[in-house]
């Protein structure tokens, strides 16, 4: 029993961190997940491509969630390989975990979808109990889940697992990834909830649909709250609509017209780090 799909990482408009709630937008670099099950093995074995020593606890209980609810004890292998850097505010946990997700219904041949045996929602929020379960998230990340798993942008309360808004949109992105990872987990929170009443207002903007407003506000204020330099972000506003950390960094992401961008790659690309060039995404997670 074999199963195979992907999902997209995505980048940030509103870090949950200060309030749960928080939005998200999904990009298209993806990660994938192959998962072979049998009845006659009970253990499940994760493999990141990679980084063969990295924590693969996240897989592994994805894949079990599945199995629990739809399976019969199976166990058997999950491995993932990506484009979405580890830890790095891409939000490879909830591409890896997605992914899985709907990997282990293709291995058991669940039917996704509106009219299948999970919706979209149900089988992201499977992989944010599975993030939860194994501490890699502080909220659930559902703002990041549910823009991999829909595509889009999404506006989510993580304290609720409420969806409040999906919408679709056309940017060109550009990503520019520092050297240094971050691990959610290990985020300064407590800094996160000072700037709560921000939060609210980056909320606002973003249920008015103006992200690009929104991300430049989250960008300056969580920057400051998680110790990450502002300078990147302001150097970045003369060039671009909108532009925010993403997650708890320590990537960078700038939306804009193709042109804004081009003129911001040429100073990133001087600095350490790798930069990417992608687009919004409107597909989400996938069945392969
Ligand atoms: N490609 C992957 N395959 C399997 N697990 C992954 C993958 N990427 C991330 N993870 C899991 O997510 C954790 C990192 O989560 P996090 O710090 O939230 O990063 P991000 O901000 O990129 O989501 C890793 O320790 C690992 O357990
Ligand atoms: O763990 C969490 O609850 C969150 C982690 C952050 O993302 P990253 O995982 O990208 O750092 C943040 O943006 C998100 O809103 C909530």
């Amino acid at each position: 029993m074999d199963g195979q799909a992907a999902a997209p990482g995505a980048g940030t408009v509103l870090n949950a961190l200060a309030t749960g709630v928080g939005s998200a937008f999904a990009i298209d670099i993806e990660t994938r997940a192959t998962v072979s099950l049998s009845s006659d093995v009970e253990s499940i074995d994760g493999e990141i491509a990679e980084d063969l020593t990295a924590d693969t606890r996240l897989i592994e209980a994805c894949v079990r969630a599945v199995v629990d609810r739809f399976g019969d004890g199976e166990g058997g292998t999950v491995r993932t390989d990506s484009d979405v850097p580890m830890a790095a505010g891409l939000k490879s946990s909830s591409a890896a975990a997605n992914a899985t997700i709907l990997a282990t219904c293709d291995a058991l041949s669940v039917s996704v979808g509106s009219t299948g045996e999970l919706t979209h929602t149900e089988a992201c929020l499977l992989g944010v109990n599975a993030a939860r379960d194994v501490g890699v998230t502080i909220t659930g990340a559902f703002d990041d889940a549910s823009a991999s798993m829909l595509g889009g942008v999404t506006v989510t309360d993580n304290t609720e697992d409420e969806l409040r808004a999906r919408e679709t949109v056309d940017w060109d992105v550009l990503v520019w990834t520092p050297p240094e990872r971050a691990y959610s987990a290990d985020a300064d929170v407590d800094r996160c909830q000072n700037i709560a009443p921000t939060a609210r207002l980056v909320e606002e903007l973003a249920l008015d649909g103006r992200y690009k407003d929104a991300m430049n506000v989250n960008g300056l204020a969580f920057s400051a709250a998680l110790g990450f330099p502002t300078e990147p972000t302001v150097d970045a506003m003369a060039h671009v609509d909108g532009v925010s950390l993403s997650g708890t960094g320590p990537s960078i992401v700038a939306v804009g017209d193709e042109s804004e961008l081009a003129h911001l790659k040429s100073q990133w690309d001087e600095q350490d780090g790798t930069v990417i060039e992608t687009t919004t995404r409107t597909m989400g997670a996938h069945i392969l």
